[in-house]
């Protein structure tokens, strides 16, 4: 058990009503479940860094359009429970496990008092308090392609923030639109818990072969898919990285860096995209959603965004990308459908997302 001193690596300085300033850290990682080992990096970086880390399961209804995957969504309690008792073990700092927070939908979309209406995926009939970020950090990459999933991102995870009040909180690169969304709304909304300072950003966790993102989606592609297919994204991104670095090394305009490095992403993933449905004899194909260079800071389009906001923005940038990959079944059956996001953080914008001190 710890001493009741904060085992924190450095005090945060975000100290609220909420944190007092002889009350052990809290760390929290908020999940959907079905947990693997970048879940579990976030894990373990929250024991090394807290007295107490609170894990959320909570597959959330909100942040799924009506179309989208929630019943299928993979949901893995007992092994999940399983791999955060082991993270806990192979931990060898103060910190420890406090709660496994695992709330039902009623808990946390309860009805308004007075009424009985339960939970609907319909925006237009939900009733309560939901919240919404507005600006080109939410409209643009994933907010253009799903339109009321960062609501529902930040309404569940403004109540999980109220219900445990942490210290700090560790989100994943992997869903970087995700975790910027967030960091903004707690300075937006003033939260005191986290504060700005407990914000906290995990580099994404690959498979060490293929370089894949791991994520809980990718339990729907076949072995082959994921092996040999769904890298392509990666692949792309690298090839962009490289043309950035030449863009800016030669002294290109931003119009010109941005033009260069989607090119360049994309014709990769198209060259690659081709040889896995010729390759696969048509069964694996693949529909690309965007590829796009955006401000580390507001993510607007790059050269947008230096034009409006000055120079500053032009030294690091987001370069990110969603696909989807298309499996056919085999005769007579459905095609299966798994969308694929990643990102590569460019220039100053690695040091400044993931923190420089931070061991990744
Ligand atoms: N590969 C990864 N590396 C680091 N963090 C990750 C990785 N995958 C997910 N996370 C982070 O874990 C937290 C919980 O994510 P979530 O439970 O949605 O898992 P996921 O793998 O992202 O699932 P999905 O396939 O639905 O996107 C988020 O902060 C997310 O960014
Ligand atoms: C942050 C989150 C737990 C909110 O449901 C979810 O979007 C996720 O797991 O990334
Ligand atoms: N990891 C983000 C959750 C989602 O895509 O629904």
């Amino acid at each position: 058990m710890p001493n009741g001193n904060d085992s924190g690596s450095g005090s945060s300085s975000s100290s609220s009503s909420a944190q007092h300033h002889d009350a052990p850290s809290v760390g929290f990682v908020p999940t959907m479940g079905a947990l693997h080992a970048g879940h579990l990096d976030l894990v373990q970086r929250s024991l090394r860094e807290n007295a107490y880390t609170v894990i959320s399961i909570f597959v959330n209804p909100a942040q799924f359009a009506p179309n989208e995957d929630l019943a299928s969504y993979p949901r893995t309690l007992p092994s999940d429970v399983q791999a955060l008792i082991e993270a806990e073990q192979a931990q060898k700092g103060l910190g420890e496990i406090g709660a496994l927070f695992v709330p039902n939908v009623q808990e946390m979309y309860p009805p308004l008092p007075g009424t009985s209406t339960p939970f609907t995926q319909n925006v237009q009939q939900q009733e309560g308090a939901f919240v919404t970020m507005h600006g080109s950090l939410a409209s643009s990459l994933e907010g253009a392609s799903r339109p009321a999933f960062f609501r529902g991102v930040a309404t569940v995870v403004t109540k999980l923030f109220h219900a445990v009040e942490p210290t700090r909180v560790y989100f994943g690169q992997k869903d970087i639109q995700q975790a910027l969304i967030l960091r903004g709304m707690v300075s937006s909304l003033l939260f005191g818990a986290p504060g700005k300072e407990g914000f906290k950003v995990v580099e994404t966790r690959r498979d060490q072969e293929t370089g894949l993102a791991l994520s809980s989606r990718n339990a729907y592609l076949s072995d082959e898919a994921r092996r040999r297919w769904a890298p392509l994204l990666i692949r792309g991104l690298e090839e962009g990285r490289s043309a950035f670095d030449t863009a800016i090394a030669a002294g290109e305009s931003a119009k010109e860096v941005e033009r260069k490095v989607t090119s360049t992403a994309l014709g990769k993933i198209d060259s690659l995209a081709k040889q896995a449905e010729q390759e696969s004899g048509g069964r694996v194909r693949f529909e690309v959603d965007y590829v796009s260079l955006n401000c580390r800071y507001t993510l607007r389009p790059y050269a947008e965004a230096i034009a409006a906001e000055g120079p500053a923005a032009a030294d690091g940038a987001v370069l990110s990308g969603a696909v989807a990959l298309i499996e056919g079944q085999g005769e007579g059956k459905e095609a299966r459908r798994t969308r694929l996001i990643d990102n590569l953080l460019l220039g100053k914008a690695e040091e400044e997302i993931l923190g420089a001190s931070s061991e990744r």
